[in-house]
């Protein structure tokens, strides 16, 4: 994942060996700590190896000012574009980004209890004016998109499922101090607005900001006109149909920075989990015939330089081969891997004469700040969560077709109306 984000923003860790005592004990610790929905996966208690990664809520390039208080934003900014393979075969799929719709699923499911107005398309959209409104909404529905810690501690944001702390007043108090060092602002409502404003702020320069150039920079996957720059579902857009306004703004992500390298590495699924899927099968059928096949075909690695070099083909006519199947599936998974990464922002207030043009400073209005960008949860998604990935985009889809759309559209909702005469109500009945 270096080669599409740069070496310096991915931390690759370091295989270390622990005693296999001590990973039992860690593994009964943690246990009870951990959030409901992630209890499915175990740690691995037996192989007595563990990555070790650098703390990344710590700024990760000047050591030396460690001592200073430290502010992290994590973002997991998810899919940031609306597919535009003509394997797509829902419309609505081109028009509503995957994020807006499985909020509706997740909301269904119990995940969430709300709805988060936050929309990538927004985020990713390199607009000023929407990017605030995509912060400001994470900052009002954290869900797992949004966590901040200050000195390595949790201080917003959900802990698990179900303990979220999201009191934008305890939030700056948190904040006050490194926004506002000489104080001179009076706490209140407008102290707590102005400061979160401040911080979306930040966070916006610092996203835009001026990365490293990595290897994939050049490697054009598809350019973002391609696809609509804007999702129907957004709130930020409907806000400006209501208005009147039918044109939303896209000022585009300067290519060097890490939101642009990240929609890239998104955009090597260019054929959709629809058209891709066929394709997974085809090497399913292929490695049922060659199962000794499977380590030539580097389906589990080595992640090395001919893995890489295969993934600069980007072309979308299938011409039937299994080298042409696995190419596109391996893309998938490393775009599968970007749509799920988080990316971290670590600032530490700085004094102007402090501030050399070697160090990336961001500037609010009364303080500076020194920051690193890094790129957490990079581990490839395995091959096989490929069917899983089809059978969830169904369900996205079909869930919002039937309980979104249809009830946004007059002759659909007429027809839930006339459905709901003939709900069933069950009453309460005491045997005696
Ligand atoms: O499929 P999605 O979009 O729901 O993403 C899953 C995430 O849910 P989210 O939508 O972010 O709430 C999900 O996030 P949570 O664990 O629910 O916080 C995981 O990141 C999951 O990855 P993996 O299977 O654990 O490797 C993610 O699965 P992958 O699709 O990345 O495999
Ligand atoms: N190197 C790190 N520095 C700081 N915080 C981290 C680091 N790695 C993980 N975290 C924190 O832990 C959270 C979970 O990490 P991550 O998503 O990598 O785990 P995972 O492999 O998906 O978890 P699981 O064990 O449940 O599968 C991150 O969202 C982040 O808040």
């Amino acid at each position: 994942m270096k080669q599409f984000f740069g070496e310096n923003y991915v931390h690759h860790g370091e295989i270390i060996q622990l005693p296999l005592d001590f990973v039992r004990q860690l593994c009964l610790k943690i246990q009870p700590e951990r959030p409901e929905s992630r209890c499915d996966k175990d740690m691995d208690t037996l192989s007595g190896y563990a990555m070790c990664l650098p703390n990344l809520t710590r700024l990760q390039t000047y050591r030396f000012v460690e001592h200073r208080p430290i502010l992290c934003i994590e973002i997991k900014p998810k899919c940031g574009f609306i597919p535009f393979s003509s394997h797509v075969s829902q419309e609505i799929k081109h028009k509503v980004c995957r994020y807006c719709m499985h909020q509706h699923l997740k909301v269904a499911n119990g995940k969430w209890k709300r709805p988060s107005k936050y929309c990538p398309l927004d985020l990713f959209s390199g607009n000023k004016q929407r990017m605030h409104f995509a912060l400001k909404s994470l900052l009002q529905e954290a869900q797992n998109n949004l966590k901040i810690f200050k000195n390595g501690e949790l201080i917003y944001g959900c802990k698990d499922d179900q303990e979220c702390v999201s009191d934008w007043n305890e939030l700056a108090r948190h904040l006050k101090p490194f926004f506002f060092p000489s104080n001179g602002l009076v706490s209140g409502p407008h102290c707590t607005r102005t400061i979160v404003k401040e911080l979306i702020h930040v966070i916006t320069m610092t996203l835009l900001s001026s990365t490293d150039a990595c290897r994939a920079g050049d490697m054009k996957t598809v350019p973002v006109s391609q696809g609509r720059s804007y999702c129907e579902a957004s709130a930020f857009n409907k806000e400006l149909v209501r208005n009147g306004k039918h044109k939303l703004e896209s000022s585009g992500l300067p290519k060097d920075c890490l939101l642009y390298k990240t929609l890239q590495a998104q955009m090597l699924d260019m054929l959709d989990i629809e058209g891709l899927y066929p394709l997974y099968t085809r090497v399913e059928q292929y490695l049922e015939e060659f199962p000794e096949e499977r380590s030539t075909l580097q389906i589990d690695g080595p992640y090395n330089e001919a893995f890489y070099e295969k993934l600069l083909d980007l072309s979308t006519e299938d011409d039937g081969t299994i080298a042409f199947a696995l190419t596109k599936v391996q893309q998938y998974r490393i775009a599968m891997t970007a749509k799920d990464c988080s990316i971290m922002i670590s600032l530490s207030p700085c004094l102007q004469d402090e501030c050399s043009e070697q160090r990336p400073v961001v500037l609010a209005s009364k303080s500076r700040f020194t920051f690193s960008v890094s790129v957490l949860d990079l581990d490839l998604k395995p091959y096989e969560s490929i069917p899983h990935q089809y059978k969830l985009d169904g369900k996205i889809v079909n869930y919002y077709l039937k309980n979104v759309q249809a009830k946004d559209d007059p002759v659909m909702s007429s027809l839930f109306k006339e459905n709901e005469d003939c709900t069933l109500v069950l009453h309460k009945v005491t045997l005696k």
